[in-house]
């Protein structure tokens, strides 16, 4: 959460003529509930079955640049989906960052508590080895505001293709 996927996301779609998807944008879409309300409403696990449907189905397309949900890759099923389907970028944030970006968030309910440090610091110790499982590329975003990160992602993306002949 705060690592910049949606945002970054977009960017780099724009630079690389591929198209944007946001699979919580997705998820909220055919629930007719934010992020927050399937939460509250639903629970955590029902969320997470929702979160897989919607990344089986976007999954099936080609040409996207997909954001994914921070937990997403907690499902082995949802693993190896990015796996095999993707060239899966793990955009890494540490602690102090993402608690400077999602201070005035209310969005994300896992962070709705007041000791969001520790929260998050449990989850990324929980989740390094599942984005360690799925990654192709890790890339800290600590120092680069959201466009840097995108041009620079762009750039060794397109060198990589080019070398492969491949475009996903
Ligand atoms: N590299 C960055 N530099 C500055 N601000 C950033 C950076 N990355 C993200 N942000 C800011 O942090 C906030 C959260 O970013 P974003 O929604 O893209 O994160 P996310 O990884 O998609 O989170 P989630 O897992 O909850 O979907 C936004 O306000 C965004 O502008
Ligand atoms: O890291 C997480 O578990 C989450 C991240 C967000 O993208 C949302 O999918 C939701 O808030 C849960
Ligand atoms: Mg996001």
């Amino acid at each position: 959460m705060g690592a910049g996927k949606t945002s970054i996301g977009r960017h780099l779609a724009d630079a690389l003529g591929l198209r944007p998807v946001d699979a919580d944008r997705e998820v909220e879409r055919a629930a007719g509930m934010t992020v927050a309300q399937i939460f509250e409403r639903e629970g955590e696990a029902d969320f997470r079955a929702r979160e897989s449907t919607t990344l089986a189905m976007l999954l099936r397309d080609e040409g996207l640049v997909l954001a994914t949900g921070g937990g997403c890759v907690l499902d082995a099923g949802n693993r190896a989906l990015l796996r095999g389907r993707g060239f899966v970028v793990h955009l890494h944030a540490g602690v102090e960052r993402q608690l400077e970006r999602l201070a005035g968030d209310t969005a994300r309910p896992l962070l709705a508590r007041p000791d969001r440090e520790q929260v998050l610091r449990e989850l990324a110790a929980a989740r390094a080895p599942w984005y360690a499982d799925v990654a192709d590329l890790v890339f800290d975003t600590d120092r680069l505001d959201t466009e840097s990160v995108a041009a620079e992602l762009a750039t060794l993306l397109a060198r990589r293709w080019l070398r492969t002949g491949a475009a996903a």
